[in-house]
């Protein structure tokens, strides 16, 4: 079966004709809901989830080179550099045989936002921005319990700096695009849902 990588690119009339997957980026503080969000879309919706943070943890678990580099970073609550990010979601787009995805945890800083752009020259349709208190992260973060390493207090707070610092700036670059799609994430998990639903069904949301 042709992958969406295969088919984003084709010979029409001797003219290259560009397919492009739909990508949706969702972002937000640690512990903001990123993953629980996107689980229900995918139910929903029929996106396919890719969280850059997983991708990373996997490719530690698969004894990479980069392996030892990605730990730290982590470890630290920094940011990998894009290309190694970016590969990990090309790889994942090209296996999965979906043309829609949920983006989590990504673009994280303006290096990702700018290299995934100029790599792909996909634009999100939308960013999904989840906002919420760093005191409620910070609860919802510490009693996880996924055995998450970087879920300890002394990480949760480079995590925050970083995130701050970092990645706010991504999400004003789209806000100032009128990409961002607000959505109050310090409520119970079924009434963010209510307002992702409502973003999902918006005739207003073309692409989606
Ligand atoms: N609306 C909510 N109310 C209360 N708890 C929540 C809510 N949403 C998620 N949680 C819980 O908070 C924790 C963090 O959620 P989740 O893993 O979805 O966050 P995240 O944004 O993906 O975090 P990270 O950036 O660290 O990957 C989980 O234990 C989850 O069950
Ligand atoms: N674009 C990204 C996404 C994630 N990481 C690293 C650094 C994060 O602290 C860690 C965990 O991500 P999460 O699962 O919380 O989204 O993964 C990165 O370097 N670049
Ligand atoms: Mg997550």
């Amino acid at each position: 079966m042709e992958t969406v990588l295969e088919a984003a690119t084709k010979e029409v009339n001797g003219t290259v004709a560009e397919k492009k997957p739909t990508v949706i980026f969702v972002l937000g503080g640690p512990g903001s809901g990123k993953g629980t969000q996107c689980a229900n879309i995918v139910q929903h919706f029929g996106y396919t989830h890719l969280s850059a943070g997983d991708l990373l943890r996997a490719e530690i678990k698969s004894g990479s080179e980069n392996g030892t580099m990605i730990q730290n970073m982590i470890n630290e609550g920094k940011i990998v550099p894009s290309e190694v990010t970016i590969k990990l979601l090309q790889r994942a787009i090209a296996e999965s045989g979906n043309d829609k995805f949920l983006i989590d945890g990504f673009p994280r800083n303006e290096e990702n936002r700018a290299a995934f752009e100029d790599v792909t020259k996909i634009e999100p349709a939308f960013v999904l921005f989840f906002h919420c208190s760093e005191e409620e992260m910070e609860r919802r973060l510490l009693s996880r319990n996924q055995g998450r390493e970087d879920d300890n207090i002394e990480t949760i707070r480079k995590r925050f700096k970083v995130f701050l610092e970092s990645s706010l700036p991504v999400i004003e670059h789209y806000n100032s695009r009128e990409k961002v799609r607000k959505i109050d994430a310090a409520r119970p998990i079924e009434e963010v849902f209510e307002s992702v639903k409502a973003v999902f069904t918006s005739k207003d949301e073309k692409a989606v």
